[in-house]
């Protein structure tokens, strides 16, 4: 019976300090940030996803990607081991509510690194993007743990964007979409849809043909909706300061067997 929950984790007080890697630091509202991410969640619950809260983590300025910290496939969460040393102790938190709802459990280990956000499902294919925050061993060990469950791994090089899910994500019939300039190597993707805008590449699905999108991103918002699609758009713009985009927010179990 599949399940329509999705975690997200209350973003910590100390987030105007999170992490920027590719762009340019600008500052952040808090109080704004906190309003923004209320208001996605009401999203996912307008299109019937029950919302989890993760204990926060308010000593982790990262903390609100919660995405980064925990790789679901079928009924397996695979708890990451995030590239950023700072980042690591958010998964605990995120363990302990995922064993909760019922996943089984598993875990990235020393060597690996592997950041959620470098992970992309599309069916039974999963991309995993290599060379920022996700090394090599990190994949192999993503692959070890999906492959037998029926996953199909494919590597892939990820050098412009901070993760994979930066550069491209895919629609509901699977075309994957992508903003040219930041997507390494767009032939390992079968059929790449080239979108005007940066943050045009990050799409969330919410089922039914609604796709969660950045407000950022108006024109392929309606390249999308000529195709047939149903853009949902939100303001996650205080978020984008620190290269976060729709997917890092939260983690949709799909999968789970209770
Ligand atoms: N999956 C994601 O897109 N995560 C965004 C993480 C942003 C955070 N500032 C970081 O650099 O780790």
């Amino acid at each position: 019976m599949p399940s329509r929950k999705a975690l997200i984790r209350r973003p910590s007080p100390r987030l105007a300090e999170g992490l920027v890697t590719h762009g340019t630091r600008v500052p952040v509202d808090v109080g704004l940030a906190v309003e923004q991410w209320l208001e996605y969640g009401r999203v996912l619950r307008e299109y019937g996803w029950e919302t989890v809260e993760v204990d926060p983590a308010d000593d982790c300025p990262d903390s609100v990607f919660v995405e980064d910290a925990v790789v679901v496939f079928r009924n397996v969460a695979l708890i990451t081991r995030p590239g950023t040393p700072t980042r690591r102790p958010e998964t605990t938190g995120v363990e302990e509510s995922v064993a909760r709802l019922g996943a089984s459990v598993n875990w990235i280990w020393e060597p690996g690194t592997l950041d959620g956000g470098d992970v992309l499902k599309i069916g039974d294919t999963v991309y995993v993007g290599i060379g920022g925050r996700t090394n090599a061993a990190g994949a192999q060990q993503l692959r070890a743990v999906f492959e037998p469950l029926g996953a199909r791994v494919v590597a892939v090089p990820v050098s412009k964007v901070l993760h994979l899910k930066s550069a491209v994500t895919a629609l509901p019939d699977g075309t994957v979409v992508g903003h040219p300039p930041l997507v390494d190597a767009p032939s390992l993707f079968p059929r790449l849809l080239p979108v005007p805008e940066e943050s045009g590449a990050h799409v969330m699905l919410l089922g039914d043909g609604a796709v969660l999108m950045s407000a950022s991103a108006p024109k392929t918002a309606e390249l999308f909706a000529t195709l047939g699609h149903e853009p949902v758009l939100v303001d996650i713009g205080e978020f984008e300061k620190l290269e976060g985009c729709v997917t890092c927010l939260s983690v949709r179990l799909r999968d789970l067997y209770v």
